[in-house]
């Protein structure tokens, strides 16, 4: 497959702050790719590197072109921060836009994509609600019908329908052949979106892959929760046919590897004894877990693996410094520019 965007050693820095330490990826055609980070790990830093409105060292391409030289009308671009003129209609807004571009898609049926229509598109842009503004930028990002499309948080403020509903669209233009560059801080939303997922923390990409192979390697395994009045105590479980790992902090077990099918006879465990379960909660791995995981570990490099019985719960350590492999192999033209504090 060819690549539709390629960093190569970027580097960026403010000052004494190291934005971005040495990333590499490449990000084929019709992927749709997340990265996700904690606050100030580099995640709009990169995004701004590869839509070509801050200076690197290092080098770029997108759809084999300097971001810098590519015709605008490929990208879409919705930042993290985007405030059009508050006196617009949405209507008014896309129709703007839409007159930057030669060719684009019919402004009424993308805001009809976004879920825009009746008065929402009628009035100021200004005195829409937070969610309504936010679709209005996703909206403007799509109108030129983009081969490239870097989404910064795009659903921040969208209430649930319409986040799911916006999900749909992008699935539907990932579907037909859209790249997708999406960061945010929602793991339900990269994992149900991103076919990789990359996870950037310092400034260094500390781990890619796609969701499912991050969460077997990172997130743990099958939880049940316990909640109890008082403290259980380690024979609790000693009726058990089976063995069982737990790990016991207060009034808090969690027992870990649990299958649907053994979770009856837990709770019949718990409840031969004198204590009084409070909440039960199964838990299956999922790529917030898998970001826990390496923040935990990132942030805090002292924590350690515990064993059964610990008092607290694992926390895996993050793999050696992965970039997905296939970096290297891209032939797309790229330049290097120097860096700057832009
Ligand atoms: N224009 C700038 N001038 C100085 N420092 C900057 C500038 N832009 C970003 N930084 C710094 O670079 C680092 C990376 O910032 P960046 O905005 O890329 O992080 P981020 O991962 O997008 O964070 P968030 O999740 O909070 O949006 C931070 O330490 C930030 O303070």
């Amino acid at each position: 497959m060819t690549a539709a965007l390629v960093a190569e050693n970027v580097y960026k820095s403010y000052g004494d702050v190291r934005a971005l330490d040495g990333v590499s990826l490449s990000v084929d055609a019709g992927e749709m790719f997340g990265l996700v980070g904690p606050n100030g790990a580099g995640k709009t830093t990169l995004v701004r590197a590869l839509t070509g409105t801050t200076t690197v060292r290092g080098q770029l391409s997108i759809r084999g072109v300097t971001p810098t030289k590519l015709d605008k009308s490929q990208v879409g671009v919705l930042p993290q921060s985007f405030t059009p003129p508050g006196r617009l209609t949405a209507h008014e807004l896309i129709e703007y836009y839409a007159g930057l571009y030669e060719d684009t898609r019919d402004p009424a049926t993308v805001l009809d994509d976004v879920g825009l229509s009746g008065d929402s598109t009628t009035q100021w842009y200004e005195t829409l609600s937070g969610g309504q503004q936010r679709r209005v930028c996703v909206a403007i990002a799509l109108i030129n019908d983009p081969a490239v499309l870097f989404l910064d948080e795009p659903t921040t403020g969208i209430d649930p329908a319409g986040r799911r509903s916006l999900w749909s669209l992008l699935e539907t233009l990932a579907a037909g052949g859209t790249t997708v560059f999406l960061t945010s801080h929602s793991m339900t939303e990269v994992e149900r979106l991103a076919d990789r997922v990359g996870f950037l923390n310092d400034g260094q990409l500390l781990t890619i892959g796609d969701p499912q192979s991050l969460i077997d390697t990172h997130a743990g395994e099958n939880k049940l929760i316990i909640e109890t009045e008082t403290a259980l105590d380690s024979t609790a479980f000693s009726s058990l046919s089976f063995d069982i790992q737990t790990s016991v902090s207060g009034t808090r077990t969690v027992v870990k590897s649990v299958g649907p099918r053994d979770i009856g006879d837990i709770i019949d465990a718990v409840d031969m004894t004198t204590v009084t379960v409070e909440s039960l909660t199964w838990k299956q791995p999922d790529l917030e877990d898998v970001y826990l995981a390496l923040a935990g570990e990132t942030l805090n490099p002292s924590r350690t693996t515990k064993t059964s019985n610990s008092n607290e719960d694992t926390a895996p350590r993050i793999d050696d410094v992965n970039t997905g492999g296939n970096v290297m192999s891209q032939t797309a033209i790229t330049t290097t520019t120097e860096e700057s504090d832009q």
